[in-house]
């Protein structure tokens, strides 16, 4: 059982996403978080003891920052695969389709085996949440006993996430695929099930239905889970518009589907609570269309360019009105850490502003940081709880430690690459972090207000 919270007091600089373009620095202040794990104050300034009186903040647990660090809220991951995590980095030349074949599905398929499952599925959540993930939208696989161990220890480890068994009743091997439409609605009802056993108000897990991709599931596949999203009332997840040769499959199989898109709005999938993965390449139609059904989209820039599945437009998109997060799409993606998602974010835009001749498809570093916090809480729809530091919000945090280097000569490798040598503006910092920084910047986290991973040295 988690240990019960303490009243605590977080001091010192923290930043979060105002809007898309600004970012909202507080260079010394203080935020409170009550037992429930809900933001309960926020102070700008430090001085004075303007903290609420008489509810025994006087006696609260501090948590300062040290050096040039500041809390950040912590970062959402709309889309990733656990079960392919040991793949990671392992994807040669493929492209989508062949990749799934050679890399993905024996590995996925190797979870019929729990020993495997908890041994995987352990780390991968640790190793998420030790890059400042506190929520994560995974997909597991088509194995009921597996998938429900990865929601378990989502909850054990207290990481906030959407676990979904994979759908998918054909174009897949034989020995990886659900048997029937039946047995694949009897066991993701099971894993729903499973989650309102151990989370009976999805506060930190949910459920999610998630039909691999439309190639792999028979229309009725794909209608039954769609009949499941609006029965259940839990969100759904899929990938759409990838790879070109994806989306030709797609028009193959779907002869009587104007698009892509509405292959999944005929089957009562494309709603507001529809994460859609990758959407590199859909037509200015099914972008209307994804819009006016107010499905969200996981942006995926590592596998992208990993798969060589191509460049998504994501200003277009934001300029669109489309709600956009990031997703390391672990293993198309080979990086699990959403620190390396927004970089990847920031120099995808660039390749595209270069090929458009559009210079305002850059994003900025703001802008990957809001993708990468309030965008995925939108996606994930969380924004009222989760992605920045507003009273009652919950404590979802990470705390971000820069190493001043001072006058040292000697490189301290445990602190990361990271230097600060103190004329940096916010800005600039920020900046760092984001192109030179990695998981020894992050020196804790907590989900709730509760602490799930913290650097050694840390304490609390
Ligand atoms: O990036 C991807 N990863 C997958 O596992 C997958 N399955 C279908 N389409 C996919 N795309
Ligand atoms: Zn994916």
């Amino acid at each position: 059982m988690a240990q019960p919270l303490e009243k605590t007091i977080y001091i010192g600089p923290f930043v979060h996403c105002e809007s898309l373009a600004e970012l909202d620095v507080c260079p010394n202040g203080m935020i409170g978080v009550n037992e429930e794990g809900k933001i309960a104050f926020i102070l700008r300034s430090i001085k004075g003891r303007r903290f609420p009186n008489g509810e025994g903040w006087e006696e609260a647990k501090i948590v300062r920052i040290q050096d040039h660090g500041f809390f950040f809220p912590g970062f959402i991951d709309t889309h990733i695969h656990a079960p392919q995590y040991p793949n990671a980095g392992v994807f040669g030349k493929s492209t989508l389709l062949d990749w799934l074949n050679t890399y993905t599905y024996p590995m996925e398929s190797s979870f019929s085996n729990l020993e495997q499952a908890a041994r995987i599925y352990n780390r991968v959540v640790a190793r998420t949440l030790s890059h400042g993930t506190t929520t994560a939208c995974y997909y597991a696989t088509v194995h009921v006993p597996a998938t429900n161990l990865l929601a378990d220890i989502c909850q054990s480890r207290g990481q906030r996430a959407f676990v979904g068994r994979v759908c998918m009743n054909r174009m897949s091997p034989d020995y990886y695929r659900d048997e029937s439409v039946e047995s694949a609605v009897r066991d993701t009802k099971a894993c729903i099930e499973h989650v309102k056993q151990i989370d009976p108000l999805f506060d930190l897990v949910t459920p999610i239905i998630t039909p691999r991709f439309a190639p792999s599931c028979t229309p009725e596949a794909l209608s039954a889970m769609g009949r499941l999203h609006h029965e259940e009332q839990v969100p759904a997840q899929t990938h759409i518009s990838e790879n070109k040769a994806e989306c030709e499959l797609v028009a193959k199989t779907f002869p009587s589907h104007k698009s892509y898109a509405h292959v999944y709005d005929s089957a009562g999938l494309l709603t507001p609570r529809m994460i859609l993965a990758h959407a590199i390449h859909l037509s200015p139609e099914e972008r209307t269309l994804i819009k006016n059904r107010d499905a969200k989209i996981s942006h995926c820039p590592a596998s992208n360019t990993a798969l060589t599945s191509g460049t998504a437009p994501v200003r277009d998109m934001l300029n669109e009105g489309l709600t956009i997060g990031l997703g390391t799409d672990v293993s198309g993606g080979y990086t699990s850490s959403i620190l390396s998602e927004t970089r990847e974010a920031l120099f995808v835009s660039r390749h595209v502003a270069y090929n458009t001749g559009k210079d305002e498809a850059k994003l900025s570093v703001e802008e990957a940081l809001y993708l990468a916090t309030r965008g995925g809480a939108k996606v994930v729809g969380l924004e009222n709880r989760i992605g920045g530091f507003e009273v009652g919000m919950d404590w979802d945090a990470q705390m971000v430690g820069l190493a001043g280097v001072g006058d040292t000569i000697g490189i301290d490798q445990s602190a990361g690459p990271v230097e600060i040598f103190g004329q940096e503006s916010w800005e600039e910092k920020m900046a760092k972090w984001v192109y030179t920084g990695d998981d020894r910047n992050t020196t804790a986290v907590w989900v709730k207000g509760r602490l799930v991973h913290s650097r050694e040295g840390f304490k609390p």
